[in-house]
């Protein structure tokens, strides 16, 4: 790992900083451990919770005064947990134990080969081979052959001089000897490539040394769609549990980049968003002899390593996709010239329906989503209805006006929220902003909804400063966090991540910036021995009045 200072928050195109992780097994069709669907995710074959996305965090017009919230004293965010782990039951411990043993239970990045044939196939199938198991794993030499190629990549640019042949800005992978010469052109044409440090574009070799052409002055017949690559990232790390609709990615070409021995390199950072709808970054590396020049993704203290530089006797696209709030960099290449196309990669849902075999709801479930279902068909549970809270494993992008999109949602952060909301609960996602630091090097976190935020100094750890962000900052102002039973805790990790994230964006996309979040769920109450279905949730139109606050409680 960096240094804290090495790794300041850098923002390029791709490129920013910050720290690490780790995912392991996703799970799987093959899975022993899946259990068939459950009897509630029948009767809920759509998701009928509710999520509150893109509402500009509206709230009632009646706010409270802080006077009036009813806080304990400073307490910490253990406290918080601890008060409620009293007299919780069997069933919210095993949750919350479960919810613990899964973090480096998901992917945060993955990769994989795509064979280079001559011969061009009209209607290649899908023929990526990835590679998503463990980290130590994670290389691109375990890959089997697939069945379909892709053909040989060509590169076209824009030379400088227009009088240059078209004969000498192209460049066919793997080299072909008509081309092949051409090399020294190509990087005659590219620029330096820079990386956001502070909100601006910086030039600064001890950081990164590459360079890069920009997509509008190159083109290549390389897709990522037809070679099975988006596919297999979709399968991966855009999993979307029990829902009909799938989230879809859309790759959008970024860059050109080299990387020259003998110390060419990419300290770490983590990628700059480009809209709150990206979630991660694509890294394809054609053909080139070179050596070093390792990639390395770091996530929750995991390590996935991708190592590009001794091309088996095959001519392949070797590639890695990671979200792209992971920390990652650039080893240094040693030898040769590490060529790279990088994408950035934005979810969506897509309107159209799966059709035919595919057209059933996944009911797939996790060990994690049965203790989920157990906990919420206790009827000891939440007997009267009420709120749980779950702290993000991964932080999301927003702007200074809209929060973070449910669509990004990656690994457990997904798996939790859809495990809630095929049962019947309401979810929304909630952020904490991106903490600062101050003159004095003070950690400070500004917390909002509307995003005209007020700062609060030092970490939100204390009962009143939770109790003044659920009420206030995240527009649920009738609830207190003592109404909150949190299953996680906001972990060192995450406030690690948050604090890297400090200075942001270099680009002129809008000040986005990675924030923590937080899933806030609403458990409906029991009613004839099965939970209600939920008709009142955190939804405005559903606010009672306030004098019945107190009376009456959201979900009646
Ligand atoms: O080339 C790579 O493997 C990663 C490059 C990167 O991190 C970036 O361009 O932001
Ligand atoms: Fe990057």
């Amino acid at each position: 790992m960096e240094s804290q200072d090495s790794s300041k928050p850098v923002g390029t195109g791709h490129s920013d900083l910050v720290p690490g992780t780790a995912p392991l097994r996703q799970p799987s069709e093959e899975d022993p451990q899946i259990a068939p669907s459950s009897s509630i995710g029948e009767q809920h074959p759509r998701p009928v919770g509710w999520s509150l996305q893109d509402e500009d965090y509206e709230s009632w017009e009646d706010e409270e005064s802080d006077e009036s919230i009813e806080s304990t004293a400073d307490g910490t965010d253990q406290e918080i947990l601890d008060d409620k782990d009293a007299d919780i039951g069997d069933q919210l411990r095993a949750l919350q134990h479960c919810v613990e043993s899964n973090y480096k239970e998901f992917l945060f990045a993955c990769g994989g080969t795509v064979p280079i044939s001559p011969k061009h196939q009209e209607h290649p199938g899908p023929m990526s081979k990835e590679i998503a198991s463990r980290p130590e794993s994670a290389s691109s030499k375990s890959s089997i052959s697939t069945s379909g190629a892709q053909p040989p990549v060509t590169l076209r640019w824009d030379p400088k001089d227009e009088s240059t042949p078209a004969s000498q800005s192209k460049l066919i992978f793997p080299a072909e000897d008509t081309t092949a010469g051409n090399l020294k052109y190509l990087l005659a044409e590219m620029k330096p490539a820079t990386f956001g440090r502070g909100g601006e574009d910086v030039y600064d070799e001890s950081y990164r040394k590459a360079s890069k052409l920009e997509p509008q002055d190159f083109s290549t017949n390389f897709c990522p769609y037809s070679t099975g690559i988006i596919g297999e990232i979709s399968r991966l790390l855009l999993p979307d549990p029990g829902r009909a609709d799938q989230r879809t990615i859309k790759a959008e070409l970024y860059k050109l980049n080299v990387y020259t021995g003998p110390s060419g390199h990419f300290r770490s950072h983590v990628d700059t968003p480009r809209s709150r709808s990206q979630f991660g970054s694509l890294v394809v590396c054609l053909p080139v002899k070179h050596e070093g020049g390792a990639l390395e993704v770091r996530h929750s203290g995991e390590v996935m390593k991708f190592d590009w530089a001794s091309p088996s006797e095959q001519p392949e696209l070797q590639w890695a996709a990671f979200y792209s709030d992971c920390e990652h960099e650039v080893f240094p290449v040693q030898s040769g010239h590490r060529i790279t196309l990088t994408y950035n990669l934005y979810a969506t849902f897509n309107s159209v329906q799966r059709l035919g075999s595919f057209n059933s709801v996944n009911n797939t479930q996790t060990p994690l989503d049965r203790e989920i279902e157990a906990l919420v068909e206790d009827p000891t549970f939440l007997t009267d209805g009420g709120y749980v809270g779950f702290h993000t494993t991964h932080t999301y992008p927003h702007n200074d006006s809209e929060g973070c999109l449910e669509e990004t949602l990656k690994g457990l952060d997904m798996v939790i929220w859809r495990g809630f909301q095929r049962l019947g609960c309401g979810v929304c996602l909630r952020p904490v902003l991106e903490p600062d630091l101050d003159i004095d090097g003070e950690l400070r976190f500004e917390l909002g909804r509307t995003f005209e935020l007020r700062a609060i100094y030092g970490e939100v750890e204390s009962t009143y400063e939770w109790d003044s962000l659920v009420r206030h900052d995240w527009g649920l102002e009738h609830l207190s966090v003592e109404d909150i039973i949190w299953l996680n805790k906001p972990t060192l990790e995450t406030k690690k991540a948050a604090f890297a994230y400090a200075v942001y964006g270099n680009q002129a996309t809008g000040c986005l910036a990675y924030t923590v979040c937080s899933i806030i769920v609403s458990v409906p109450k029991i009613v004839e021995g099965k939970r209600a279905s939920l008709e009142t949730t955190f939804d405005v139109d559903a606010v009672v009045e306030e004098d019945d606050w107190e009376n009456r409680s959201p979900w009646d």
